[in-house]
């Protein structure tokens, strides 16, 4: 998968694509078949399917500290459209100038002039441009003027429920996590590399590997059933999500106690499901409690898992 970083790095060459725009985050069912849809149809084309993304993504953009929660960060996502099969992705770096720019602009300057779209599939509610004031109607009008086709893809319903990152963010807040992995139609994960702590842990008995999770808002916080993955092997643990109030500590962090587990993980790239939430973050009075309790998480995640 060619992946184009930038406007300007989109060359003559990349000129005639079959495109779809969108966020993508999670790349859940719903994604997965607007994807189906714009690879079928890139094939009819005989033209590489291409999907166009933004970094930051635009409420990320827009909404600063209060934006809602990621699901997939960029090197996820990027993994999981290649995997489906997409063959160039263009990841636009979303800043003021381009939010600023109309919804004619972008089409004109970036769909017609740069990209020479063949065919556009966009989801049902897709909305552009400044004020987003670009929609579906604005786009079939502008490919009769310009000679490129139009698609929406109607969305995909799940029990009654529209599939949307949105409602599998709402439904991991809420420990409902075996909607959210029905929708994502794989366990939600959190991907990192890990970095050095406080050196606490192992005095506690419970050592950490931890994942910062930067500027990222994680949907999940508390502490959960994990199963990580590890250079391909797998193993159970527990983990925590929050920022360890005991400790007064101020930056959001996952960190997972593996079972039958010890080596080093530093610098390792870990792959933390959470299967089941167990409870919420605490700070305790002092760290024997909070010792006694992490020792209680351990007996029930062991429980989950039938390790017992
Ligand atoms: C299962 C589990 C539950 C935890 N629960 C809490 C908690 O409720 N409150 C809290 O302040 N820290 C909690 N922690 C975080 C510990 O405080 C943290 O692992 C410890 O400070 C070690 O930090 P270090 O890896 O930076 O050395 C928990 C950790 C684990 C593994
Ligand atoms: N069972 C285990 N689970 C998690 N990490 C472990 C385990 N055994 C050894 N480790 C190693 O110990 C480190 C965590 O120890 P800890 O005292 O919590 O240090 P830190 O504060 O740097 O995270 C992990 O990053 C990993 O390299």
């Amino acid at each position: 998968m060619e992946l184009i970083r930038g406007i300007h790095n989109i060359r003559p060459k990349h000129r005639g694509c079959v495109l779809t725009i969108g966020n993508f985050d999670g790349v859940h069912l719903g994604h997965q078949a607007v994807i189906k849809g714009l690879i079928k149809d890139a094939k009819e084309h005989q033209l590489p399917s291409t999907v166009m993304i933004f970094e930051p993504q635009p409420q990320e953009y827009f909404r600063k500290g209060d934006a809602p929660a990621r699901l997939t960060r960029l090197r996820d996502k990027l993994a999981l459209l290649e995997k489906l099969g997409v063959e160039r992705v263009i990841c636009i770096k979303f800043n003021e100038t381009f939010a600023n720019q109309s919804a004619d602009e972008f089409v004109q300057r970036i769909l017609v002039e740069k990209l020479g779209i063949v065919a556009l599939t966009v989801g049902d509610d897709f909305r552009f441009g400044k004020g987003r004031a670009g929609n579906y109607e604005m786009l079939q009008t502008n490919g009769a003027r310009y000679d490129f086709k139009v698609k929406s893809t109607a969305s995909l319903r799940q029990k009654d429920c529209r599939v949307s990152s949105t409602a599998i963010r709402n439904a991991l807040n809420q420990g409902d996590i075996e909607i959210a992995n029905d929708m994502l139609s794989r366990p939600y994960s959190v991907t990192g590399k890990v970095v050095h702590g406080w050196k606490k842990g192992r005095e506690l008995g419970f050592p950490t590997a931890n994942i910062p999770l930067k500027r990222q808002v994680s949907p999940l916080s508390g502490v959960y059933c994990v199963k990580v993955t590890v250079a391909d092997k797998s193993y159970y643990g527990v983990a925590n999500i929050g920022i360890k109030p005991t400790f007064n500590g101020k930056r959001t962090l996952l960190e997972a106690h593996l079972f039958d587990f010890n080596c080093d993980l530093y610098g390792q790239v870990i792959e933390v499901a959470p299967m089941r939430k167990l409870r919420d973050e605490k700070k305790f009075d002092s760290f024997s409690e909070l010792t006694t309790q992490i020792s209680c998480d351990v007996e029930a995640a062991k429980a989950y898992f039938d390790l017992i």
